[in-house]
């Protein structure tokens, strides 16, 4: 195992006291992604507010822009004002980056294009799951193709439409991630039979996603049914145009109000929603079972810890993007930690199971792979470079090692940049200092 770090690193900084910070987050990746997809779907001109502006947003406002939308910013870089296209405009390129969000979404929205739409990605996402989204739009009277004929299992692939799609019924396996569902939805009131959905794994991640998918569906004016447990339809009709603010990103806040356990004090979060349907909203529950106290009140969710750490067994399904942060707080816990029901874990930004028990390891702790998680057992820890795989929940949860391990190198802190470019300077404002 070589400690060479391919990229600059940062010195994460130790906490040298008990934390008294209020951090404000910026706004959602997945809400921001799914705005600006049926934004540029919608019937007339509409603004998204609080918008999230970081690579993956940027790299939809890129894709969006490259299908016939104008985006524009309105006044703050948070303030986007999007006119739809009239149809999608054939001939595009479109850069994934690593953005799940972009490479799962934009296919069904490509395919109502007449002409061919084609996709790539960085290296790294080219080994990221994408066969039962374009399987399922293959179905759909789409035609997909990729180098090597065949239907294409992973970036790059071309998505040739007819300048409608007919929709109708699919199913799909959506057990290596919700974004299969939730790309397929957002499109198909555009189709000309909408869509019915039938979910046929034998395990479904992050339903919470797929639940938010729904959700700004219906506030936009389309029918859903979504009464029968793994089945989807999406009426026909038209999306409706809107002026929309977006929530915090409760995801991001993760490593921060993580940081109150680990450094004790408290951190607060202003703009916690009081109903969401992100996955964050488990925050207050899971910390507070890993030995915080969490409170709302009005909108702000202030958690307080004393430095002391439990361990959890904790099944992390519906909220997997929370599990790189709730792996290094279980390696600086008093006991050992499960976490579960993360397999599609391996198909993020990086294999998160090999790469979280391998960095754990590294750095003097004791992680192992199960066939669905991880097993971590506290260890003390020691300096070394925390190896971050392009994975901005890797780069953050490097960050919350290092404010209790002295001597803490992150790889490519610039990583957080995903989804949230002010990460460094963010982190050192919790700590009270200079960026
Ligand atoms: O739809 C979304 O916005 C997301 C769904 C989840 O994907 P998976 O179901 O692939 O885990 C989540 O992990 C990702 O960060 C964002
Ligand atoms: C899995 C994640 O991202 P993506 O949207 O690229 O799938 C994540 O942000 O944790």
């Amino acid at each position: 195992m070589t400690d060479a770090p391919t990229a600059p690193t940062w010195a994460a900084p130790t906490a040298v006291g008990p934390l008294d910070a209020t951090v404000e987050v910026p706004g959602s990746k997945s809400l921001t992604n799914r705005l600006l997809v049926l934004a540029a779907l919608a019937d007339g001109p509409g603004t998204l507010r609080g918008a999230l502006r970081s690579r993956d947003a940027d790299l939809m406002i890129g894709g969006l822009r490259a299908l016939g939308a104008d985006v524009v910013e309105g006044g703050d870089p948070g303030t986007l004002r999007v006119t739809p296209g009239r149809t999608p405009v054939p001939g595009a390129e479109i850069d994934c980056g690593l953005a799940g969000t972009v490479m799962r979404f934009l296919p069904s929205v490509a395919a109502l294009a007449a002409g061919p739409v084609r996709f790539d990605g960085d290296p790294a996402a080219r080994v990221r799951p994408m066969g039962p989204v374009l399987t399922a739009l293959h179905a759909l009277g789409v035609t997909v193709a990729g180098p090597d004929g065949g239907i294409p299992q992973h970036l790059p692939f071309t998505i040739t439409g007819t300048g409608s799609v007919r929709g109708g019924s699919v199913d799909v396996d959506a057990s290596a991630s919700s974004q299969f569902v939730s790309g397929l939805l957002l499109a198909a009131p555009r189709y000309e039979q909408g869509l019915t959905l039938r979910h046929i794994g034998t395990t479904l991640p992050s339903l919470p996603h797929i639940e938010m998918t729904v959700a700004t569906l219906r506030d936009v004016g389309v029918t859903v049914d979504d009464t029968r447990d793994g089945m989807w339809r999406v009426e026909p009709g038209p999306i409706t145009a809107r002026d929309v603010r977006v929530e915090p990103d409760l995801s991001n806040a993760a490593p921060f109000l993580a940081a109150a356990l680990v450094a004790g004090g408290t951190v607060r979060v202003p703009g916690w929603p009081a109903e969401t349907t992100q996955p964050g909203a488990l925050l207050p529950d899971l910390l507070t079972r890993m030995g915080g106290r969490a409170e709302i009140s009005g909108d702000v969710l202030s958690v307080t810890g004393t430095g002391e750490v439990h361990g959890i067994d904790l099944d992390l399904r519906a909220a997997g993007e929370l599990a790189p942060t709730f792996a290094v707080l279980a390696a600086l816990a008093d006991s050992p930690t499960r976490l579960r029901g993360i397999a599609h874990l391996r198909g993020h930004e990086t294999d998160r199971l090999a790469a979280l028990a391998r960095e754990i390891t590294r750095l003097g702790g004791q992680a192992e792979e199960t066939r669905d998680g991880l097993v971590i057992t506290p260890r003390p820890l020691q300096a070394g470079t925390f190896h971050t795989y392009e994975d901005h929940r890797m780069a953050t949860s490097g960050a919350l090692i290092g404010l209790r391990v002295p001597g803490v190198e992150v790889e490519d802190i610039a990583t957080t940049g995903k989804t949230m470019p002010e990460f460094p300077a963010m982190w050192q404002g919790m700590l009270g200092a200079d960026a």
